[in-house]
């Protein structure tokens, strides 16, 4: 039996392909062989050494200590493209409750009592405070042209909005994506200056942490409205407040809820619901499964965040997976190990990506537990696990 420890809600649709009879999964589990996880912060929660990997059913993945993951051989999985959709509609939503000064409007009407008339007139009489603009003509700059900032970009291009974009690394598969009527912006810093609306679509980290600061909003246009549906951290809150102020900005909306930001005029706040959908967390749920079912099964990595795909099909031969630095000699030492002990390699396949690598190799025998040690021994081996032959018809629930 696997072991699986879960951390927050995970969809049936993915829990269900763990199948019943290989697949032990609870909230609460001793020696856990994966961790199947949300948003749930593992920063400072002790991995057991009994996991393997680490499936996080979504696709940020600030939660989790991904270098600690990488120097003890852990690929840590998650869900590219799984919940963009999901993100691009509130994205949308949005811009129409800043435009439309939607939450205002609503609350006023919620407070309106008397009969008919009085309620009549005094919707004639207050609904000019909340008179808007349209999204139509304006320009939307998107910070992060990835799975969620492409649709982004299309749906405004849908909406008549004129589009820009940066994004230092895009990929040729998003750009063949992208509507061709957005056009490139020269940096961040022309994206903000430029725009009525900015939309924020990349990940959080050390290059992106308070990216949004005082400087570049004082180049933004009065009035614009910024869009946060990525992370906190990506903004220097105190320089958001500052340009909320001075009116330079007239909105801010972010999917994350701060203290600082709470009650704040120009500041509308969602309970992070980006990827709050029926279909995004089905869609994650079951990718992360599939990826974290064929890790354990078959020993093959895809989508994960530290470590290289790396799939070869499953023959006859007994398989062992192996983490390790990606420094010369290590595939020449863990061969000599297993060659000295008279096994046979029928297949090995060996990548790596960055710092790091990773070998499957399929051999004529079972690999008895003194080599496997011996190989755990090998200086740069991260992790070595023997992967039992029981093939599994792992497949993608979601392409993206
Ligand atoms: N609110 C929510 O519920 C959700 C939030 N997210 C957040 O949105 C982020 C983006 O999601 P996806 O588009 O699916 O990820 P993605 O990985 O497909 O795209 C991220 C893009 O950001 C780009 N990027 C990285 N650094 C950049 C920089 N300095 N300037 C401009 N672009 C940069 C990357 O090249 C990449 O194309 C996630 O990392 C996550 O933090 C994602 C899903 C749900
Ligand atoms: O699981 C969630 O609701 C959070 C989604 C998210 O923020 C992400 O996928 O990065």
């Amino acid at each position: 039996m696997y072991k699986i420890l879960t951390y927050n809600n995970i969809s049936v649709a993915g829990l269900e392909r763990l199948a019943r009879d290989r697949y032990e999964v609870a909230s609460e589990i001793q020696h856990p062989d994966a961790i199947l996880l949300r948003s749930f912060d593992l920063h400072g929660v002790a991995i057991p050494d009994s996991v393997r990997c680490i499936g996080r059913a979504g696709v940020g993945v600030n939660n989790i200590p991904v270098e600690e993951c990488s120097r003890r051989g852990i690929p840590v999985f998650n869900a590219p493209g799984g919940n963009a959709n999901a993100v691009k509609e509130l994205v949308i939503a949005g811009m129409l409750l800043a435009a439309r000064h939607i939450c205002e409007a609503w609350d006023f009407a919620r407070s309106l009592s008397g009969d008919d008339e009085t309620v009549s007139r005094a919707v004639e009489q207050g609904k000019k405070r909340f008179a808007g603009t349209e999204l139509a003509g304006k320009t939307l700059g998107v910070l992060g042209l990835g799975a969620v900032g492409v649709r982004v970009a299309n749906a405004a291009v849908s909406l008549g909005m004129n589009v820009i974009g940066f994004d230092p690394a895009l990929t040729v598969d998003r750009a063949w994506e992208l509507s061709a009527s957005v056009s490139r912006a020269a940096g961040i810093d022309d994206s903000i200056a430029r725009s009525d609306f900015i939309s924020l679509h990349l990940p959080l980290n050390g290059e992106t942490r308070h990216m949004i600061g005082a400087a570049r909003l004082e180049a933004a246009k009065k009035g614009a409205v910024l869009l946060n549906f990525s992370r906190a951290g990506i903004v220097d809150e105190p320089s958001v407040c500052a340009a909320l102020d001075e009116g330079r900005l007239s909105a801010y909306v972010s999917d994350f809820p701060t203290s600082g930001l709470m009650g704040r005029k120009g500041v509308l706040l969602l309970p992070h619901l980006g990827a709050s959908t029926a279909e995004a967390e089905d869609n994650c749920a079951a990718m992360v499964a599939d990826q974290i079912r064929d890790f354990l099964e078959n020993g093959n990595i895809r989508n994960s965040v530290n470590y290289p795909t790396v799939e070869m099909p499953r023959g006859e031969g007994h398989r062992i997976g192996v983490a390790n630095e990606n420094v010369p000699n290590r595939v020449s030492q863990i061969s000599a190990a297993l060659g000295e002990a008279n096994l046979n390699i029928l297949e090995l396949v060996n990548k790596s990506r960055g710092e790091y690598a990773y070998t499957l190799i399929d051999l004529n025998a079972e690999v008895p537990p003194t080599v496997m040690d011996r190989i755990r021994k090998i200086p740069g081996v991260l992790s070595v696990h023997s992967i039992s032959n029981h093939p599994s018809s792992a497949t993608a629930a979601f392409q993206d």
